[in-house]
């Protein structure tokens, strides 16, 4: 286990100079992305049952999924209390003890996601951890505010402080098979944003098919998008395993056809341990393990921590219970 688990420190740095130059539409390319529905929900399906974690290794993989957590609030309540005690959680996500027994002595979450007025707060409060903040941007949930404030909303973030900005796509260009515009839109969003990483939410509980999901990651990675999102959290259907295999396909399409690596970041309803870890099985199956970085993949999740710990307490108190161990698989 100390091997393992000492490994993760080795991960650590968070924003690297990895950036997606992009390339021009094209629209044979997009026209012909498939996607086997059927065929992906059958795999999809039996990811969890076969998940290749070993029991003996879960406490690293759990450290890892840490490292790789975009720990979020996205409330209307939120206040810039609340961000500072998230931002006390980035720095510190696992208790002292739990890490000492486990033989590490220092891990940070991947980022922390807040809407733009917390931006400055967040900052300030990770001021010397080289922890990114993300904002949540373009008018986010829906993307619906008018383009020019949308384009001005990410300026306003990246001159606050924010390091990547989670933009949100025009659901309409999709659901209208016009890519062209998606594809303009994301061009503008990228350019707004300057040295900050941009992240594309493509909010696929509402693409309407896999196919289409298909096409919009690979245009919005065409337009220079460093991540490809799942979801805002505020859809009705968030992340699922269907839809990873599908943009995780379409990032390895573009990698072999660019030699760029785009990363990935499910999001929404990620609240279990178990399931993080199916998750990283998928990508380190699909992509292979230098996508298990957190500046190639992180999950967007404001309950998924919580989860972790105490899975991680249970696993160094001995308290590895029966029912833990059966939920875990
Ligand atoms: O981008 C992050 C999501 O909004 C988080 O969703 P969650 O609150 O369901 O974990």
């Amino acid at each position: 286990m100390q091997t393992d688990t000492q490994n993760i420190k080795t991960h650590l740095p968070l924003v690297t100079e990895l950036r997606n130059p992009g390339m021009a539409l094209d629209l044979d390319w997009v026209r012909a992305a498939q996607a086997n529905t059927s065929a992906i929900e059958r795999r999809a399906a039996t990811l969890p049952g076969r998940r290749s974690v070993k029991k003996e290794y879960q406490a690293a993989w759990l450290l890892k999924a840490i490292t790789c957590i975009d720990l979020t609030t996205l409330a209307g309540d939120d206040t810039v209390g609340r961000v500072q005690r998230l931002c006390a959680k980035a720095r510190q996500p696992v208790r002292h003890d739990i890490l000492e027994a486990l033989g590490v002595d220092g891990i940070t979450t991947g980022a922390v996601c807040v809407y733009h007025e917390m931006v400055a707060p967040a900052v300030a409060a990770l001021e010397g951890t080289g922890i990114p903040v993300a904002a949540v941007s373009t008018g986010f949930p829906a993307g619906l505010s008018p383009f020019h404030l949308r384009v001005a909303e990410i300026g306003e973030s990246v001159n606050a402080g924010a390091h990547e900005i989670d933009i949100v796509i025009s659901r309409r260009h999709v659901l209208t098979g016009n890519w062209q515009a998606l594809y303009d839109e994301m061009r503008a969003f990228r350019a707004a944003c300057g040295e900050a990483h941009v992240k594309a939410i493509l909010a696929t509980g509402e693409l309407g098919s896999l196919r289409n999901v298909a096409r919009a990651s690979l245009v919005c990675m065409m337009a220079g998008a460093d991540f490809i999102k799942t979801s805002t959290g505020k859809e009705s259907v968030n992340a699922t395993l269907p839809v990873s295999l599908v943009m995780i396909r379409a990032i390895r399409e573009y990698h072999e056809r660019t030699g760029v690596r785009i990363g990935y970041k499910p999001a929404g309803g990620i609240s279990k341990a178990k399931d993080a870890l199916v998750y990283l099985s998928l990508i380190k199956e699909e992509l292979g393990n230098r996508w298990l970085q957190p500046d190639l993949f992180r999950f967007g999740a404001s309950s998924l921590l919580g989860d972790i710990e105490r899975q991680l307490e249970h696993h160094v108190t001995g308290a590895y219970s029966a029912s833990y161990r059966h939920s875990m698989g």
